[in-house]
């Protein structure tokens, strides 16, 4: 299977709720067929927004998008079929069964029945022993579960996951992972949207960042971290030093831990690091070192970091 190909095309689309609040601001982003895309952002950064308008929920106020090459707004029943929601919020009746859950939720999108695959469904997610339990009966992780089998019941080629794992436990969570991993592997395509860096950098192919209403950008996560991902060089020295050699000065070096540790940050990218010079010139002044290590800075840092400068940007503006 190709991975380039797009499968959900959105361009210029933007979004001014009735309160006249500026939600989204012209987004572009080609989502491609069998990846997972994570959704980054702070709080009110405009993720619910932008997912809640490709899956119908909200009306765009301007721009496009498709859906295998429908469009959501003329094309909205089939747009809609392609896709599995599972949103932030339950939405079940609380009265259903868990078996009615998703045989009415398959029936909407004018599936034929198929006992054998919700059957399957609900063993998957753990949920089978509840089947002809009440909603209402059920603990909140297990109404999450039926969430996911209710957005998977009409077996969607597009999976999307409004902050899957907020407040959820450690074992709903890992069983949540497994099963994007599964769907991924039979090919089907997932975005989620999360605060939680280390699940986009465990789980996703690529990456986009939104803040205010903007796509700061998306990339390959693996792109992402080598690009703006900074290195550091973690020098623990034999004797601490109250301050920083001579020969260091203007370099990006700290002095931490009491004097004991130099800290040299730098461009990954950067062909010339720098890290030979420095070391020759700390042991020119005769600085000794217990050890030498370096790190790569997380998604996380990458992400804080990304969020400050647009949002620095937008305050010189
Ligand atoms: N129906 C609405 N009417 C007016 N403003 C809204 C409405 N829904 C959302 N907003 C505003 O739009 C902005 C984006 O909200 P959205 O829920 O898309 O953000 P989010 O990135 O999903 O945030 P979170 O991570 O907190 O869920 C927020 O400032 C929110 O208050």
């Amino acid at each position: 299977m190709s991975t380039s190909e797009t499968v959900i095309a959105v361009s210029g689309l933007g979004k001014v709720y009735q309160s006249g609040f500026q939600a989204l601001k012209s987004v572009d982003l080609q989502i491609r067929r069998g990846e997972i895309l994570a959704l980054l952002g702070p709080n009110g950064a405009g993720k619910t927004t932008l997912i809640s308008i490709i899956c119908g929920i909200v009306n765009p106020s301007s721009g496009k998008v498709t859906v295998d090459g429908y469009d959501i707004t003329r094309d909205y029943r089939r747009a809609r079929s392609l896709i599995g929601l599972v949103p932030q919020e339950l939405t079940n009746n609380l009265f259903d069964t868990v078996w009615a859950t998703v045989t009415l939720s398959r029936g909407l999108f004018g599936k034929p029945p198929n006992r054998a695959y919700l059957e399957s469904l609900l063993r998957d997610l753990s949920l089978w022993d509840k089947r002809n339990e009440k909603m209402m009966a059920l603990s909140g992780g297990m109404k999450r579960r039926v969430l996911i089998a209710k957005a998977l019941a009409h077996e969607p080629q597009i999976l999307f996951l409004d902050e899957p794992t907020a407040g959820v436990d450690v074992e709903l969570r890992r069983d949540m992972w497994a099963m994007v991993r599964t769907l991924r592997d039979k090919g089907v395509t997932i975005i989620l949207t999360t605060h939680y860096i280390e699940e986009a950098e465990e789980m996703a192919d690529r990456i986009g960042v939104i803040n205010r209403g903007e796509l700061l950008l998306v990339e390959d996560k693996a792109v992402l971290m080598r690009q703006l991902g900074k290195r550091q060089l973690i020098i623990q020295l034999q004797q601490p030093l109250t301050a920083l050699p001579a020969a260091v000065a203007g370099k990006t070096v700290e002095l931490t831990d009491n004097g004991s540790t130099l800290v040299y940050t730098f461009d990954a990218q950067c062909e010339q690091t720098g890290v030979g010079d420095l070391l020759r010139a700390l042991a020119r002044e005769g600085v000794e070192f217990k050890d030498v290590n370096s790190s790569q800075s997380s998604l996380e840092e990458i992400f804080v970091g990304l969020v400050h400068d647009s949002n620095q940007q937008r305050s010189r503006a």
